[in-house]
């Protein structure tokens, strides 16, 4: 459960090459988890605030059973100090606050500045509302499959495995950000002073790198969704066009979001504020 970042040193951590490789890796992570998925239909009901009850004292928070499942594992992994990384957001930080680690606290390097950035939120309405209905059309020639009851705890086990991994990739925007404003501080500290979310996001784009992103991922996701035995089937473990709108249109989004959100906050307690 530990970091992901296995604790390089700062320097190590803050080489932009070394945290798009970092991305890079991340990207087979969702994609197997979101392969996972898919074999599984949409289950909408899993995804309906109190459409499955559970009577372990959780029914007044208006849970959905997905996000029950979710918020029971993160207390779980919790304990195992995995909220301790500077990778990983919680989905339901209300849920963790008192619990009791069972390992010894883990000393991670102090790279990024203090700061409250965090679009977990954000992130699970994108991901139930737009991606998962995307990625579950496989298999049904577009249409969605009709719910299988059997795969309801299958279906929100690997649901939590594909929101935290993207949670990961996309939180990995601290330290791009971190490692780009310590590569054109001035720059940065100008438009931050002047609140320019657009100048900033402007700052933080490279649309070049963006192009290569999307174009391995489709790649990526023709290779490992295709499977020898299904050759001209039609049936794919995964579409790669699911994936590369997911990416397009919610993963990189986010990842500058928290990029931009991570700057403005980067000069309070210093000596440019
Ligand atoms: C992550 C970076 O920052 C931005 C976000 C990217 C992404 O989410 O894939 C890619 C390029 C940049 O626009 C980066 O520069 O590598």
């Amino acid at each position: 459960m530990d970091s992901a970042l296995d604790l390089p040193s700062p320097n190590e951590a803050l080489s932009l090459p070394h945290i798009r490789a970092q991305l890079i890796r991340l990207e087979d992570t969702v994609l197997f988890h979101l392969i996972e998925r898919a074999q599984f239909p949409l289950n909408s009901t899993i995804y309906q605030p109190g459409a499955i009850p559970i009577d372990d004292g959780t029914a007044d928070l208006g849970l959905s059973f997905m996000d029950w499942v979710l918020r029971s594992q993160e207390q779980l992994q919790a304990k195992i100090r995995r909220y301790q990384s500077p990778d990983e957001y919680s989905f339901f930080p209300d849920a963790i606050i008192d619990v009791q680690l069972v390992l010894p606290a883990l000393k991670y390097p102090e790279v990024l500045y203090a700061n409250d950035v965090c679009v977990t939120t954000d992130l699970k309405s994108r991901y139930v509302e737009s991606i998962l209905p995307n990625v579950c059309k496989v298999n049904a020639g577009g249409k969605e499959r009709a719910e299988a009851q059997e795969n309801y705890g299958s279906a929100a086990t690997a649901d939590v495995n594909c929101l935290q991994s993207l949670s990961r990739r996309i939180h990995f925007g601290k330290f791009v950000a971190e490692s780009k404003f310590q590569q054109e501080t001035d720059r940065f500290v100008k438009l931050i002073k002047a609140e320019d979310r657009q100048g900033i996001d402007d700052a933080i784009t490279n649309s070049a790198v963006e192009k290569q992103v999307l174009e391995r991922l489709k790649k990526k996701a023709e290779m490992y969704g295709a499977d020898p035995n299904l050759v001209g089937t039609g049936v794919r473990k995964i579409e790669g066009e699911a994936v590369v709108a997911m990416y397009r249109d919610h993963v990189i989004p986010l990842t500058k979001e928290v990029e931009v959100e991570y700057l403005m906050q980067r000069l309070r307690g210093t000596e440019w504020e």
